[in-house]
């Protein structure tokens, strides 16, 4: 396999996957963690390697190495694997899922915004996602009639906090998820609901079905749930490590324990909350969105650079998800039909946003 973001959350979790059932690691691409990635050389021994920065390219131990988003795409048009797995954080993962698919490889997406800002343009039937809920959906569906599809969410490091000291919590706070060890950016987006959010829109694009929520499920052991026309719901119930996910985008089909079986009796019980604008504000504009679903590429790029002004001590948490709001409505008439229409529109709102 192909494996872009090997140093992060999702990427370590792929490799332990990959070296438990003996699947090839032909490249590895990383951004800034060159300390990792040596490591991940040194056990794997990937064919070609990824790097973001050319400053870094004399500390890679490894004879073949690329540089920067071209360097990316240069390196999967060198691979045979069909299998690629996108693991990168943010809009720098969209190019390569692109080029992957159009090489005719299969994507194992945990790139999120991939989806978020163009899935109407990719072929995801391609594509296996790697995302707790959805791969809570995909476990449930077979072949009755669905009438709904619904996915739960943590509620985020802020989800018991007083609403009036929101305003004052730090990047920093915000990185304390209650369930779920993952990198910097999603834990941000789970604190807003803009994970959610984007989880809606993937939900949309990988099973095509309209009517979709979303609830809070404080111990994140219930992932997913489906209505079907008949009157029945069923949920998928897991433990919240994604080695279950990867295993099974990475191998297609799991017949032994990835983890170990849900206790219920241990867990007593279980308790569901709404998602409150007050607090995630981000949540005003769900109906819309999902009634205008190719608008992803507006909110995705106004929260990447509200993320980075959060982190600067220059917008608080709430005005995070405002700003992303108030770009979501100056672009309200966008309606992209083509990927150099998603990467122009990307362009724009981020320098809308950053004036
Ligand atoms: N973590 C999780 O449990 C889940 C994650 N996801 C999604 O999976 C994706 C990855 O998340 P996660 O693993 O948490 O993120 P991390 O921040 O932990 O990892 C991101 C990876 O991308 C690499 N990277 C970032 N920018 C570049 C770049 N310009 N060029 C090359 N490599 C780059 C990083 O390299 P380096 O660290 O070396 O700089 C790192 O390997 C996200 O889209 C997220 O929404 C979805 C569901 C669950
Ligand atoms: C593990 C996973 O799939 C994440 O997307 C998770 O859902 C994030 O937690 P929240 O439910 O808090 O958004
Ligand atoms: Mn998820």
């Amino acid at each position: 396999m192909v494996l872009l973001g090997s140093t992060g959350s999702i990427g370590v979790n792929a490799l332990i996957i990959a070296k438990r059932f003996g699947i090839e690691v032909e490249a590895l691409v990383a951004g800034k963690n060159i300390a990792l990635l040596n490591e991940q050389i040194e056990e794997h021994h990937p064919k070609y390697v990824a790097i973001s920065d050319e400053k870094d390219r004399p500390l890679v131990k490894h004879h073949e190495v690329f540089v920067g988003k071209e360097g990316m795409i240069a390196l999967l048009q060198k691979t045979q694997s069909f299998l690629v797995v996108n693991a990168l954080v943010g809009f720098v993962g969209l190019a390569p899922s692109i080029e992957a698919l159009r090489l005719g490889k299969r994507l194992a997406l945990a790139n999120k915004e991939s989806l978020v800002v163009a899935g109407h343009l990719l072929d995801t039937k391609k594509i296996t996602p790697i995302d707790s809920e959805h791969f809570g959906l995909w476990y449930l569906l077979g072949n009755r009639p669905v009438s709904k599809m619904t996915i739960t969410a943590s509620g985020g490091a802020f989800r018991d906090s007083p609403l009036e000291v929101l305003p004052h919590m730090s990047f920093h706070d915000a990185l304390k998820h209650p369930n779920w060890s993952m990198g910097a950016k999603i834990t941000i987006d789970s604190a807003t609901m803009t994970n959610k959010l984007f989880e809606l829109l993937e939900a949309k694009w990988l099973f095509g079905c309209d009517v979709l929520d979303a609830v809070i499920e404080p111990k994140s052991i219930i992932h997913a749930f489906v209505d079907f026309k008949d009157g029945s719901t069923t949920a998928h119930l897991a433990r919240a490590d994604m080695k279950l996910p990867i295993a099974f985008a990475l191998r297609g089909e799991i017949e032994e324990a990835i983890l170990p079986p849900i206790d219920l009796v241990e867990i007593g019980s279980f308790s569901f909350r709404p998602i409150e604008v007050a607090r995630y504000p981000i949540w005003e504009i769900k109906e819309d969105v999902l009634a205008h679903p190719t608008r992803g590429v507006v909110i995705n790029a106004a929260n990447e650079v509200g993320i980075a002004r959060f982190y600067n001590h220059e917008i608080s948490i709430l005005e995070l998800a405002k700003r992303t709001i108030d770009a979501y409505r100056f672009f309200h008439d966008v309606h992209p039909q083509s990927l150099d229409e998603v990467f122009e529109i990307d362009r724009e709102v981020r320098k809308y946003c950053l004036k």
